[in-house]
């Protein structure tokens, strides 16, 4: 209730046209001109093609305008949060909040990427030419485009650090199968906002069906089975832009792409044991394979959360950048390697994995099945009350 409440407060305020709505960010971005340095131009292109979208893009969207324009010119929250029933500013500011250090440059970017997405999901469909560069969206939690020879899925929930929920599995499933029939070369994952990911949303653990818990990990089990399966099917080469912490099940999968370009700013965490849960995502067999077995328990089982450059040491990361250079250096590199021949490289791709995939397979099902067991253990359902009831956080 409080969310709808919400939504249509922030509609009402928001909405009595898009332009109105929209055009609040461009009227501070002249008062704030100093702040931008290198993207200023693409910056004020990107709020200018704000002001051309011909539909609302809704209230998520905006928020998140809103929170990457805030970031963009004034850099971390730096105001006091508003009180609990100013709903409108509470949103905005949690929004802007959520983007904790997110470098000033990364923000434009991002905010740069969004209203490119925008201006092309927002106008009609029949200015899309078949294998022409698109960019396709309809999704609730990524958001996905298809450039340069190169499909970006992008999480986009910055607000909840990209946690996975249920919708957000389905969506990546739909996105990586569409990818891999598209006429891009490459695919990317990567996270908007500080977060590459924290991993499985831990609400999706609250919505008990009429079959009671043990329906409930059963189900899970066959999601996770069915997502993990698409990781290791996935036929292109699949890279990891990892600009933010990731936690969990974002970090585990990482052993099934063929490469893992991170931030600085990244960690690694895989806190089972904490949680009472157990690897999944093939890692109990890629990470002592990539790593050495004891620097995998020391993950898996342990917990020890990794910066970019042990995991870089590990294996887990192909390369580490400055947050700074990042985005720069790596779309560079993407944009290079998506010229390539793409047959030669889904072939190459193919050898290199194809003698695995039954392997892999078998691993993620045994996988899926105990750590079905482990949702119903007490350990597990203590650790997701703590977290909820906001008395732990990893
Ligand atoms: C069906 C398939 C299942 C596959 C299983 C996979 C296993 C895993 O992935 S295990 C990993 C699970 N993840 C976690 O345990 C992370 C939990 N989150 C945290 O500990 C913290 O949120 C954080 C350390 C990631 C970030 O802390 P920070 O203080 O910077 O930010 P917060 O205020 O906590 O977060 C903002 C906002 O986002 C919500 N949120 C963040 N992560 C999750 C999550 N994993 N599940 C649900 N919600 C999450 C957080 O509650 C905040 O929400 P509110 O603004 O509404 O309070």
């Amino acid at each position: 209730v409080a969310m709808a409440h919400l939504a249509w407060r922030l509609a009402q305020r928001w909405c009595p046209s898009s332009l109105q709505v929209i055009s609040f960010p461009v009227v501070q971005l002249h008062l704030n001109r100093t702040a931008m340095r290198a993207s200023q131009k693409d910056f004020e292109n990107a709020m200018n093609q704000v002001k051309l979208l011909k539909k609302d893009p809704g209230n998520e969207v905006k928020l998140k305008l809103y929170s990457l324009y805030k970031q963009a010119t004034e850099g971390p929250c730096n105001v006091p949060k508003p009180g609990v029933f100013d709903l409108i500013n509470k949103a905005k500011w949690d929004a802007w909040n959520a983007l904790g250090s997110l470098p000033k440059e990364t923000a434009r970017q991002n905010y740069v990427d969004l209203v490119s997405s925008l201006s092309s999901s927002l106008e009609s469909s029949s200015q899309v030419e078949p294998g022409t560069d698109r960019k396709s969206t309809g999704y609730e939690t990524l958001m996905v485009t298809s450039e340069d020879g190169i499909t970006k899925i992008m999480l986009n929930r910055p607000t909840k650090k990209n946690a996975l929920n249920v919708e957000m599995y389905h969506e990546i499933m739909h996105a990586l199968k569409a990818a891999s029939k598209d006429d891009s070369a490459i695919t990317v994952l990567t996270g908007n906002g500080d977060y590459y990911s924290s991993g499985n949303d831990l609400t999706n653990f609250t919505d008990i069906p009429p079959g009671g818990v043990e329906e409930k990990a059963k189900n899970g089990a066959i999601l996770l089975r069915e997502f993990v399966g698409c990781f290791i099917d996935f036929p292109k080469p699949l890279i990891a832009v990892v600009n933010g912490p990731a936690v969990g099940i974002s970090v585990t999968l990482l052993g099934l792409f063929d490469a893992v370009y991170a931030s600085d700013r990244a960690t690694f965490h895989t806190p089972f044991s904490h949680l009472g849960q157990s690897p999944e995502g093939c890692s109990s067999y890629t990470f002592p394979k990539i790593m050495s077995p004891a620097k995998a328990t020391e993950m898996l089982v342990f917990g020890k959360k990794l910066t970019a450059g042990e995991a870089c040491a590990q294996g887990l990361v192909t390369e580490v950048f400055p947050d700074r250079t990042f985005q720069k250096e790596v779309w560079t590199r993407l944009k290079a390697f998506a010229k390539l021949p793409p047959n030669a490289m889904r072939i190459s791709k193919e050898i290199i994995r194809n003698r695995e995939k039954e392997k892999l397979h078998a691993v993620n099902a045994e996988e899926c099945s105990v750590l079905q067991g482990r949702w119903l253990s007490d350990e597990c359902m203590n650790a997701v009350v703590n977290f909820l009831s906001r008395k732990s956080k990893l």
